[in-house]
């Protein structure tokens, strides 16, 4: 299996603290991997660096063969960041085509993102009127129109009711069958068993890369949050 993202020796500063000290990882295509970790351990900061955006101090991140942030990266990559990134006064139709046509879409495929994130029934809406967690599936459908390569989404599912997770869950899947490359962050450990592998950091460090099956059984753990657990009281007695 060939990776899509490596990451070597990664080390970025913000605000003059170090965030992400000496990272590597690998993340392999068609598998959706997740990124678990406590709020503030590097997350969002460590998804910065793979779509480009993130100043680094140190180390080098390899995106789909490319150095990240090329150029020849833009239409490869969907990135849904935590806050919405949506036109309030556009309709949520009018938003996904609108991101369509930026990526050279059709607008039927603007329209089949809408479905996907379960907003068919708000197409017509503006954006601005939606309550915060259709706000987020609508910058979710905007991520997805361009079909890209790899999806990188920031706590995608953060406000929504079970039944909407378990949903968005399984498009997620459905998109890694199709070849789509997904990593999805969370800190909600009930998600991490959804993932194909799991990237665990804590304080800017990884404590895990594996499978979560994998994980289990290297902690005697069937639960991933004792699991996660296990492995911080191991790193810490070593
Ligand atoms: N612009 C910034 N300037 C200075 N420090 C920052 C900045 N953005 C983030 N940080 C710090 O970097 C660390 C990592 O933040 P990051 O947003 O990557 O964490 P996270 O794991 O995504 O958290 P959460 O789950 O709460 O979103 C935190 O200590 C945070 O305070």
């Amino acid at each position: 299996m060939t990776d899509a993202i490596t990451i070597t020796d990664l080390v970025v500063e913000r605000g003059r603290r170090r965030v992400l000290h000496g990272l590597s990882c690998a993340i392999p295509r068609g598998l959706v991997t997740g990124l678990l970790g406590p709020s503030g351990s590097g997350k969002t900061t460590l998804l910065r660096a793979i779509v480009g955006v993130q100043v680094v101090r140190g180390g080098t991140v390899t995106v789909l063969g490319e150095p990240a942030g090329s150029a020849s990266l833009r239409h490869r990559i969907g990135y849904m960041t935590q806050a919405p990134s949506v036109y309030t006064d556009l309709t949520v139709r009018e938003n996904a085509r609108y991101f369509a046509a930026l990526h050279g879409r059709p607008a039927t495929e603007a329209d089949e993102a809408v479905d996907a994130v379960g907003l068919a029934g708000a197409r017509g809406q503006l954006v601005g009127t939606l309550s915060g967690g259709q706000r987020n599936r609508a910058s979710l459908a905007c991520a997805i129109v361009g079909r890209p390569d790899l999806l990188v989404l920031d706590e995608p599912t953060v406000g929504l009711d079970p039944v909407l997770r378990a949903d968005l869950w399984a498009t997620f899947h459905e998109m890694a069958g199709r070849g789509t490359t997904l990593l999805v962050s969370s800190h909600v450990m009930d998600e991490a068993g959804r993932c194909d592998r799991l990237l665990l950091i804590r304080e800017g460090r990884l404590v895990a890369d594996d499978t979560p099956d994998a994980i289990r059984a290297a902690t005697a753990q069937h639960d991933l949050e004792a699991a996660f657990l296990e492995l911080i009281r191991e790193g810490a007695r070593a």
